[in-house]
């Protein structure tokens, strides 16, 4: 990540450059208020005067120019930025929650707004023009060393106030914040159980445990609040006091003529626009530390680094092997040197107990997962070395649940790619959900709602298997096809697998209906993560009959 912040520094230089321009061309307002009180006031000369006044009014308006530019540059900058930064989030995101695994953390794009939003809104802007302050100080010790000594002196203690006050403050902020999200972690896990809590009337019972937290949060934030404003009211009274602690420096050096009444004016002007930047960071202080909290998460999470590109592989044929393949899922084996081998066009049917890896043999499969130890090939070619984009057209996946995304059925279907309006309806048509399709509202355009279940689960399921039928894949896995289907839908399964076979399709599904693997080529039997059958369909259902007999003869 830091790559791609470094490329934007050329950026970072304009700003610094405008910042340098506009600070600069500040101080000429106190030098202005020198002028005029130390010599056009008792020249009385009114041409000067309207001079001066003109060639300040000119430069308040060249500084307010460059000050828009330079806050356009950066939020351009921070645009820029989250659009190139945005792909890797998103592809980082998707590898960890496939993945075996999850980090938990789903609030990248969240971290990028805010990474975006700092620098959009010219919320750093504060920070950059902080360096500024020194310049500020040294040119009052120029105006007179004392009134340099006591604005130091200020400064310090105000940094000081403020880094104690803004800890403590934040610490308070962090806590309403992990309380907050504490609560907002419940509501979601109400909304996804709405139906249950529903079912059962639990509504009271899931909103007084959401007050209790809410109202923790609130009690957090207001504790907050309150220390901000007082942190706020300190830091105000604080400048007050060293701006009249400048002022009255100044006056005392007056005494003694070590300065002039000018002189006083400046120097009282320099310290007041010497808080703006420290007024400005305090107020976007929060802003500013959720946005570094955010790079570094991002940083963390995010892997920016491009791997190398993978070679191109000639189209597959659909040979698939899995070699000794086993899988652990939190510490804790669930496939064991699982084999199988399957030739293009081949269909194996998965069956055995519940929980006994089924649907972690098709995730590995599909490559989904990485095994623990074992190969998983297509065509003689480990899946890790196909390139991703390449591979996923060969490839097609039903899983348990049909998740549907939001959008139209047809480009749900057609996976989001380019429509295409024959390759869509042809894989609808052979996964026999055409005509049910047509019968929809609005047909192909029928559009899935944000949750993806406007539509009854069977459908649904039908529509999830003519996106894995989408294209010309050469393998596919159908997890428990059937789990929503009518004995219509339960057809239509049976449709497909015969275009599957008659297209030379490898297929894999997981399948507890007997009329269903029946007429696959091969069948394996998994129980607790490990082959218990395997070979062609004919022997493993001869075995399994044998097996049946000899428990029912021994009377089990
Ligand atoms: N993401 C996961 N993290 C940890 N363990 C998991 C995960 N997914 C599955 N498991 C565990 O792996 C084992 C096999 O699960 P799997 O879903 O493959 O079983 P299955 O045979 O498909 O079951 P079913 O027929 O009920 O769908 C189970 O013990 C399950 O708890």
């Amino acid at each position: 990540m830091q790559h791609i912040i470094k490329s934007w520094v050329k950026y970072f230089i304009i700003v610094g450059v405008f910042g340098l321009c506009m600070n600069l061309i500040y101080l000429a307002l106190p030098i202005y208020m020198m002028v005029i009180y130390d010599k056009v006031l008792f020249s009385f000369s009114t041409a000067s005067l309207s001079t001066l006044a003109a060639g300040i009014m000119i430069s308040l308006v060249i500084v307010a120019l460059i000050d828009y530019f330079r806050a356009r540059v950066l939020g351009q900058t921070g645009n820029n930025l989250a659009q190139r930064m945005m792909p890797y989030v998103f592809k980082s995101m998707q590898a960890d929650a496939a993945g075996i695994k999850r980090s938990g953390y789903t609030r990248g794009l969240l971290d990028l707004e805010l990474l975006r939003d700092a620098f959009a809104r010219g919320h750093i802007l504060n920070f950059l023009d902080l360096p500024w302050v020194l310049v500020y100080l040294a040119v009052l010790y120029l105006i007179h060393p004392l009134l340099g000594f006591v604005s130091i002196g200020g400064v310090f203690l105000i940094t000081l106030f403020q880094l104690l006050l803004k800890r403590i403050e934040t610490k308070r902020y962090t806590v309403a914040d992990v309380t907050f999200h504490a609560g907002a972690d419940f509501a979601g896990n109400c909304l996804r159980h709405a139906q249950l809590i529903s079912g059962m009337r639990m509504f009271s019972a899931a909103m007084e445990q959401y007050r209790i937290r809410y109202e923790k949060t609130l009690a957090a934030r207001s504790e907050a609040d309150a220390f901000h404003s007082a942190f706020g009211a300190v830091i105000r009274l604080l400048q007050m006091a060293v701006m009249t602690a400048v002022f009255t420096a100044g006056a005392f050096v007056f005494f003694s003529h070590g300065i002039t009444q000018g002189g006083i004016f400046a120097g009282v002007m320099i310290i007041a626009r010497l808080f703006y930047p420290f007024e400005r960071s305090l107020l976007n202080m929060k802003t500013a530390v959720e946005a570094v909290a955010a790079y570094k998460r991002l940083k963390q999470f995010v892997n920016t680094r491009e791997s190398n590109p993978k070679l191109s592989l000639p189209a597959p044929e659909g040979r698939v092997s899995a070699e000794a393949v086993s899988l652990s899922l939190d510490a804790r084996t669930v496939l064991y040197n699982i084999s199988l081998a399957l030739e293009p066009g081949e269909t194996l049917g998965v069956f055995g107990p519940s929980a006994s890896g089924k649907t972690c043999l098709c995730k590995v499969l599909l490559g989904i997962w990485p095994p623990l130890t074992g190969k998983v090939r297509l065509d003689g070619a480990e899946l890790s070395h196909w390139p991703e984009e390449e591979l996923g057209q060969y490839l097609g996946y039903m899983p348990q649940t049909p998740e549907l995304f939001p959008g139209t059925v047809a480009e749900n279907i057609s996976r989001f790619e380019v429509m295409d309006s024959e390759k869509i309806v042809k894989a609808a048509q052979k996964a026999g959900v055409h005509e049910m399709i047509l019968k929809l509202p609005q047909g192909y355009e029928t559009r899935i709602d944000q949750t993806g279940k406007n539509l009854a689960a069977g459908p649904r399921q039908l529509i999830s298997l003519a996106r894995a039928l989408y294209g010309d894949p050469k393998f596919v896995v159908l997890d428990e096809p059937h789990t929503h289907l009518d004995d219509l839908g339960l057809r239509m399964v049976l449709t497909a697998l015969k275009h599957l076979k008659q297209e030379n399709v490898t297929t894999v599904m997981v399948s507890d209906r007997p009329n269903l693997i029946v007429n696959m080529d091969k069948l394996l039997m998994i129980k607790e993560g490990q082959t218990a059958m395997y070979g062609p369909a004919k022997e493993v259902l001869n075995q399994l009959a044998n097996n049946k007999q000899s428990q029912q003869a021994a009377g089990v």
